[in-house]
């Protein structure tokens, strides 16, 4: 990737916080818009992208690494382990499949316009603004351009998959549907069970894949692991 597309995606999170103020600004003085079928739309869009990445991640880094490597150390076999070697056809196919994943994170910041065209308030919090903001870059800009390949397949799988429940409460909810308090409690459950994978997925790295990757990736898995654990679980309490 480009210099310039780095500052492209640098200015993305400035641009979500900043775009955030200017459209409760905008909102201010106007009704909310009801976006229910827009809305309904976009989660069918994530629910169905989610459950392709889900079965397209596995299927690919099942052909590439092999069931049997999968888990047992040898999905850290990557692409960066041996630079120049050319990719295999399904090492392409889990290549693109993370990059439809990444470009997914952009196109989550629909949410947020949900948010604010509806004028829910209550759901524009710094958790939702930091999660949007931060995830799309520096997290997945960073691994897609210097950690893409190996274990990066974990992430998208475990993401997607919680992203399958979550698109579809928001599915429900949009749709006018009573969810039981229950189900949402559970949702955010499975959400603090995903970034507590994600911390320990980091530190397996950390200690046992510090030949390859840009130390930094790891310290900052680590780090937005634990950010998120304890806003989310400030959340769920
Ligand atoms: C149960 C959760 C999934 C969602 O919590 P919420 O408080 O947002 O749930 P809620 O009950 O208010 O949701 C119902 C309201 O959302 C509206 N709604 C529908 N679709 C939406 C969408 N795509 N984005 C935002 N809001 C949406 C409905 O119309 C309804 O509005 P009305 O109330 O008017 O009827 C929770 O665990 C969670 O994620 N909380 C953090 C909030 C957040 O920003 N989550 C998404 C990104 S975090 C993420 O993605 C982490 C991850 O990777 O797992």
């Amino acid at each position: 990737m480009s210099h310039d597309s780095s500052h492209a995606n640098g200015s993305t999170a400035v641009t979500d916080i900043v775009g955030v103020d200017l459209g409760k600004r905008l909102m201010r003085n106007r009704k909310p818009v009801n976006v229910k079928a827009f809305a309904m739309a976009h989660n069918l869009v994530m629910f169905l992208a989610s459950l392709y990445m889900v079965i397209e991640t596995l299927r690919q880094a099942s052909e590439n690494f092999g069931w049997g490597r999968l888990g047992g150390g040898g999905m850290w076999g990557n692409v960066a382990e041996a630079p120049g070697k050319p990719l295999s056809p399904s090492g392409h196919r889990l290549a693109r499949v993370l990059w439809i994943h990444y470009l997914s994170k952009a196109y989550e910041f629909t949410d947020t316009l949900i948010m604010i065209l509806k004028k829910n308030e209550r759901q524009i919090t710094f958790l939702h603004v930091y999660h949007h903001a931060t995830t799309f870059f520096p997290c997945w800009w960073s691994v897609m351009n210097f950690a893409l390949g190996g274990d990066t397949y974990f992430t998208c799988v475990v993401n997607s998959g919680v992203h399958v429940f979550m698109y579809g409460y928001y599915l429900a909810a949009a749709a006018g549907v009573k969810v039981p308090r229950a189900v949402k409690k559970s949702i955010t459950t499975v959400q603090l069970a995903q970034f507590a994978l994600f911390f320990a997925h980091a530190l397996y790295g950390a200690i046992y894949a510090t030949h390859y990757r840009p130390c930094i990736i790891i310290v900052l898995c680590l780090f937005q692991a634990l950010v998120f654990a304890s806003l989310f679980g400030h959340f769920f309490w």
